[in-house]
């Protein structure tokens, strides 16, 4: 768990978000540009990037790998693609902070180089489970190494060669499947990875759109490295998953509208949009023309009278980051919400179960947590003190808890939320919602 933020979120209760505003960039979309644009041929334009630590730190690491890219400026960059083999050595390891994305996708695109790489992160990052993505490559024949409890620094060596795995995942995780179509691109025959269930598709549709050997059957994914990887315009829409805070937000608010234009809607990322609406949310949906292989919309919400369900284990990975500021939205309805089959919550930047329960509980709901999930009964929320535990999500989660509290929420530990939506305070600020920041005592 990541405790080295000292910023708090004070939100003073009441009030209600109204306007039209446009979320930053897609985090997820971000990371692959970066990726794909750096390893393809010729010069990749990127629009809509997200400038937040999390992408920063898979731009960094590109530049330290002698890819030569310039921006950000006001979202844009220009990537010089140096081809699949052109990445040179970083003098030093990969420090990936935040970003679980990051070490994941990189260990699978550096698997397959010629030279050794390290990679490390904050204190957050160095306790998630990596083994997910080591074993499925050490059977493609990397050389690649995490420290005893699974967990980096990872220490990738060159390998002799990779060669192409038919691998059934044990988790629906789009990283697992990243890494290993990334490290299928180095790979001799085709790699192919069969999905427990369906999580999030943008790296299949980027390598589409930048021309590689990408095969999508049902729940199976397969690659080679065989077909030439062109430059290719990335238009980045609005992340889903930072707009979900405002769908909360506007949903549990005493008055009020919202309208947030410009959402990436892939339906691998629009689980947050069907369990709001099945707990009685009223979202409006407008899509626009797909941007650059991704659908994208504006989303329009008001205030509804929320009710407790069961959330469908279907959904689950469909809304896997959504989970925390759901909770929210479950500790407002009449009744009771379930949560089971989301165990991966439980290895996220901090344990995400266990924290929004405490915070939860800490701000007079009742919240119990299950090994797989959680049971939320919704009630009257009171202020209170909470800790996001330096998690994003959580922060922003609480943040939005104000609209419907009675009392005023402090909120610890709130410094990277700069990892997904650097602007959050002010966009926040600027829809209504009655919040400050400062730096607390450590
Ligand atoms: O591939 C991605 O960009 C992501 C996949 C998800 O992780 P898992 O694949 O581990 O579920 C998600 O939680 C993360 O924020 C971003
Ligand atoms: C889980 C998340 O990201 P990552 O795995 O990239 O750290 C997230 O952003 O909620």
């Amino acid at each position: 768990m990541a405790v080295n933020g000292t910023r708090q979120f004070i939100i003073e209760s009441g009030g209600s978000l109204s306007g039209t505003f446009q979320v930053p960039g897609d985090k997820s979309i971000s990371h692959r540009a970066v990726m794909l644009g750096a390893i393809a041929e010729g010069g990749t334009e990127v629009s809509g990037f997200l400038e937040g630590d999390d992408a920063m730190a898979t731009l960094a690491a590109m530049r330290a790998l002698g890819v030569s890219i310039e921006g950000p400026h006001a979202g844009r960059l220009r990537i010089a693609g140096v081809g699949r083999h052109g990445l040179k050595p970083a003098a030093a390891a990969l420090d990936l902070g935040n970003s679980g994305t990051s070490m994941r996708l990189f260990s699978g695109l550096l698997a397959g180089q010629r030279f050794a790489t390290q990679l490390v992160g904050d204190q957050s990052l160095m306790r998630r489970p990596m083994r997910r993505v080591t074993e499925p490559l050490s059977q493609m024949g990397a050389m690649i190494q995490t420290a005893a409890q699974g967990t980096a620094p990872l220490s990738i060596e060159p390998a002799a060669a990779l060669r192409g795995i038919d691998y059934s995942m044990p988790v629906a995780s789009a990283q697992v499947k990243s890494a290993l179509l990334l490290a299928g691109l180095y790979a001799e025959g085709r790699t192919r990875v069969t999905e427990p269930a369906v999580s999030r598709d943008h790296t299949e549709r980027m390598l589409q759109a930048f021309g590689a050997d990408v095969a999508v059957d049902g729940p199976h994914v397969s690659v080679t490295g065989d077909a030439p990887m062109e430059a290719a315009a990335v238009s980045v829409p609005g992340d889903i998953s930072s707009a979900a805070f405002f769908l909360v937000g506007a949903s549990i608010a005493g008055g009020g509208s919202i309208t947030l234009t410009h959402v990436g809607l892939n339906p691998t990322r629009t689980g947050v949009i069907d369990i709001l609406r099945r707990m009685g949310a009223r979202i409006h949906v407008e899509a626009d023309e797909t941007d650059a292989g991704e659908p994208v919309g504006t989303l329009t919400v008001e205030p509804a009278a929320l009710q407790g369900i069961d959330i469908p284990p279907e959904l689950v990975p469909l809304a896997i980051d959504e989970f925390p500021t759901i909770f929210i939205a479950a500790a407002c309805a009449t009744g009771v919400t379930t949560l089971r089959g989301a165990e991966e919550l439980r290895v996220k930047e901090s344990d995400r179960i266990a924290v929004m329960a405490e915070g939860l509980t800490a701000l007079g709901i009742e919240a119990e947590p299950l090994a797989d999930g959680i049971r939320i009964v919704g009630g009257a929320m009171h202020g209170g003190a909470v800790q996001a535990q330096g998690d994003h999500r959580i922060a922003m989660a609480f943040a939005m808890a104000g609209l419907a509290a009675d009392g005023a929420i402090t909120i610890d530990g709130c410094a990277e939320v700069d990892t997904s939506f650097p602007g959050f305070v002010e966009l926040a600020q600027g829809a209504g919602l009655r919040i400050r920041s400062q730096e607390s005592a450590a």
